[in-house]
């Protein structure tokens, strides 16, 4: 069954209307609904169009039960698949939400990848950043949907019998990797005429406690999250290390993972809890009738804690304040959504500093990112709330509007100021908005300002101005409207 990737927004439904009744007629019992599902077995198929059109996706991913929960629990569940977009929550009321795609437990690593993973290196190629974020309960199958199996020694892209072969269960970031370097290559062989090369640059950091660790380079600890005109949002001192095939990366995978084992012992830390993230920066540069070209695309890749309430959790002393601080960690991430959505496109002062994942995830929700997120969930009853909870905060996020652009520079001055120009007439239109409001004598949130020297200067996209020092808070990103426009006529350089 193919998904149309209707972005219907219906979110979530009264099922006492009279359109509750599912697609597939009376309302089955628990059991029914396992067979069902799996008869049915709902077939993700990949919609090239899909990413024309939008900037960011939202999938489900239902795990299987497990042989415990079977054993304890038998087979009822607390979610039934409708279809490979909509899915209705089995408590108490009912309630159906719907997605770009639902992934129910027979969709296998290779389906997802296929759906979610393969159209993000294309994202990549074609210069956009990307992000791939998986959101969920402890437990729920983001690492498995992330990572999966690396270890198994039939790493991804070894040859068997003259075909390249995956280890089936390895997950997202793996297959990321393989498919980039097998798209770099053609495109090198295809376009050699033109002088293509690509240079990779790989990172793997965890943040653990809201500090910062390079995971390449466990000796760096409490790394800064900085913000630069040219750079963007980056990570002061992480190391990047240039990789120029998929097995480079599973070799640092593996070196991150095993570093990650020496710091929780470090750390005296048996828990796993943290966020990892894995950043490739690919740059590539040709040559067209004597103009050099200059592409360049952030792949973000998020294996995100998990929920967890305290209370269930049974967690106390240190752990209860490491699930503190992951509880506040998410419930930013939470907020930056709940700010983003509700804004309706509004300039407005969204919290992305107030913890580092939403920090260093600030093009992703919002920004230069075509971004998928995958809400992970439990099917199991006893997980029935947690699951509610993801679904919830994925029918938010499904509402996020991000502003993805190429990042691509051409060396001629005539090329380069006109994507200057386009990006610049971008942001005049914006701020004219606030122009023809009235408010050019007023403050603004801006976020990508930053304060300098002296008082009342700051800079803008490389460019310094300034303003009476009594307007600003250097605590607050915010400015006043005039100095900005003033800027706007100056060209500034591109960020990535
Ligand atoms: N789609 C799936 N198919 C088969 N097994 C799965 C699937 N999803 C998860 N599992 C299994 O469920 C267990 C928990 O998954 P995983 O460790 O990925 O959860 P997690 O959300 O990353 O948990 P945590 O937040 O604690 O890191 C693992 O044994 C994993 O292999």
């Amino acid at each position: 069954m193919a998904a149309t990737y209707l972005k219907s927004r219906f979110g979530c439904y009264d099922p006492s209307s009279s359109s509750s009744v599912s697609n597939f007629g009376e309302r089955d019992d628990h059991v029914g609904v396992i067979r069902r599902s799996s008869s049915l077995n709902f077939e993700l198929q990949e919609d090239p169009s899909f990413w024309k059109d939008h900037n960011v996706q939202v999938v489900i991913r239902i795990r299987p039960l497990s042989n415990l929960e079977i054993s304890t629990q038998g087979l009822n569940k607390c979610v039934r698949q409708e279809s490979t977009q909509d899915i209705t929550w089995t408590g108490h009321p009912e309630s159906r939400y719907t997605f770009d795609l639902v992934a129910d437990e027979n969709v296998t690593q290779e389906n997802l990848f296929n759906v979610a993973g393969l159209p993000m290196v294309e994202n990549c190629m074609g210069g956009y950043n990307s992000c791939m974020f998986a959101y969920g309960q402890t437990g729920s199958g983001k690492t498995h949907t992330m990572m999966g199996d690396i270890d198994g020694g039939t790493l991804m892209g070894d040859i068997v019998g003259g075909t390249r072969r995956h280890s089936v269960n390895c997950g997202m970031i793996p297959r990321v990797f393989e498919h980039l370097f097998t798209r770099i290559q053609k495109d090198k062989e295809a376009r050699r005429d033109e002088k293509l090369r690509f240079t990779c640059k790989f990172s793997y950091l965890q943040i653990y406690n809201e500090q910062i660790l390079d995971l390449l380079d466990p000796s760096l600890a409490n790394l800064q999250i900085r913000e630069s005109p040219k750079k963007g949002v980056y990570v002061e001192n992480l190391k990047e290390m240039e990789v120029t095939c998929a097995r480079d990366v599973i070799q640092l995978l593996i070196q991150g993972k095993t570093n990650r084992r020496v710091a929780a012992t470090n750390m005296n830390e048996a828990s796993s809890r943290s966020h990892n993230v894995f950043t490739c920066i690919i740059e590539s540069k040709w040559e067209v009738q004597g103009v050099a070209h200059h592409r360049f695309a952030r792949l973000n890749l998020v294996d995100l804690d998990g929920t967890e309430r305290q209370g269930s959790s049974g967690a106390e002393g240190k752990r209860l304040n490491e699930a503190t601080n992951i509880n506040k960690s998410l419930s930013a991430l939470g907020n930056v959504i709940m700010k983003l959505v509700s804004s309706n496109g509004k300039l407005v002062h969204v919290p992305y500093r107030d913890s580092k994942i939403t920090f260093l995830l600030q093009d992703s929700l919002g920004g230069n990112s075509k971004t998928s997120i995958i809400a992970n969930i439990s099917p199991a009853n006893c997980n029935s709330m947690e699951t509610l909870g993801t679904l919830k905060f994925a029918q938010r996020a499904n509402f996020i509007k991000n502003n993805a652009s190429v990042n691509e520079v051409a060396s001629r001055d005539v090329h380069t100021m006109r994507i200057q120009i386009q990006q610049l007439e971008k942001e005049v239109n914006q701020m004219g908005g606030l122009v023809k409001g009235g408010i050019e004598n007023q403050e603004v949130d801006f976020p990508s300002v930053s304060f300098p020297g002296s008082p009342g200067s700051f800079k803008w996209e490389g460019l310094e101005g300034s303003f009476s020092p009594l307007a600003c808070d250097r605590k607050k990103p915010r400015v006043p409207v005039q100095p900005l426009l003033n800027l706007l006529v100056l060209p500034c350089p591109l960020k990535y």
